[in-house]
């Protein structure tokens, strides 16, 4: 296991930031650490990190309590930025790498690679205060990989990006992966997750709601059929497992089933119904989606974030 928390807990004073929080990333997976603004999420990163300790709980870093030695084998990019401005770009690649261990000449040698493979060798000599604010914090996620750490924490790695370096991001994060780093990012915003993750932990106001993959999170939380008939469905309410249909237009009904129902029996009971099938199926639910009703968030604080 390359990280585990265990029943950990942050107080501010009376202020419970994070409550009793379990969770794990294993070897070779990426994780989508998902909450609202406030959720807790940088404050569980800063405990990982060892730069805040917690109330209560275990954390293991690489198998160890050691959080001291297990954290600078850890790609960290915390989420307030900062970096020396009168520092080249290069430079503050390689003195990141340089202060997780890496030899001056191996370190520069690094960073010049890893500022080609970003797409950014012609800033390499600009000193910082010279670059715009999503270059910059390009910089500073380059500056995490300088010593090839095997397992990279990422505050809001997204945040402050425009879309295309969004996606140069997140086809960074699969090179990573499939070079075998281990990932956790913590978002805000689920399209990355989707799109990336392996699994999530979704935590709301401290505590988790959920930890999972996509599938099992849809299993949980998604249990209307999408039925296409051109006859009224209603009667099948009471039947094989249906508790509430709700016409969506233009022919189509979503079917609330209880837990644990088989969408074979719903079929057949339709069939046995006389009611004319044009496409039956489950509700492909969008992460994001399962995301409002788990966070119990509302849309306009999501786009006010
Ligand atoms: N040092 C502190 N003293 C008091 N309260 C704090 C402190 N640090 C964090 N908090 C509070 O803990 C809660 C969780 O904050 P945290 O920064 O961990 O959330 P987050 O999920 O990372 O949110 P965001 O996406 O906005 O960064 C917030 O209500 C925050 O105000």
């Amino acid at each position: 296991m390359i990280l585990t928390l265990e029943g950990v807990s942050k107080h501010f004073g009376a202020f419970k930031a994070v409550k009793d929080l379990s969770f794990s990333v294993t070897e070779g997976e990426i994780v989508g650490f998902l909450g609202q603004n406030g959720a807790g999420k940088t404050t569980t990163l800063r405990m990982v990190m060892d730069i805040l300790p917690p109330t209560k709980g275990r954390i293991e870093l690489f198998g160890s309590k050691n959080l001291r030695d297990g954290r600078l084998k850890v790609g960290f990019l915390p989420e307030e930025r900062g970096l020396y401005r009168k520092m080249k770009a290069v430079d503050t690649i390689a003195y990141f790498g340089r202060l997780k261990g890496v030899p001056g000449k191996t370190a520069k040698k690094r960073a010049n690679e890893l500022l080609e493979r970003f797409g950014m060798t012609q800033y390499a000599q600009n000193k910082i205060e010279t670059l715009s604010k999503g270059n910059a914090q390009k910089i500073q996620l380059l500056s995490v990989l300088t010593h090839a750490p095997k397992f990279l924490i990422l505050d809001e790695p997204f945040s402050g990006l425009d879309p295309v370096n969004q996606k140069l991001l997140e086809d960074l994060i699969s090179d990573l992966r499939k070079e075998g780093a281990t990932v956790l990012f913590s978002t805000h915003t689920m399209e990355h997750a989707e799109r990336l993750c392996d699994r999530f932990v979704m935590i709301k106001a401290g505590e988790k709601v959920f930890e999972g993959t996509i599938e099992e999170a849809r299993d949980a939380y998604e249990r209307r059929l999408i039925l296409a008939t051109p006859d009224d469905p209603q009667r099948l309410v009471g039947h094989a497992g249906i508790t509430a249909v709700t016409p969506l237009g233009r022919d189509r009904y979503a079917l609330s089933v209880q837990e644990g129902t088989d969408s074979q029996s719903v079929l057949a009971a339709i069939l046995a119904a006389g009611i004319h099938v044009i496409s039956f199926g489950r509700e492909e639910a969008r992460l994001h989606d399962i995301f409002f009703r788990l966070a119990g968030a509302d849309q306009t604080q999501e786009q006010a974030a």
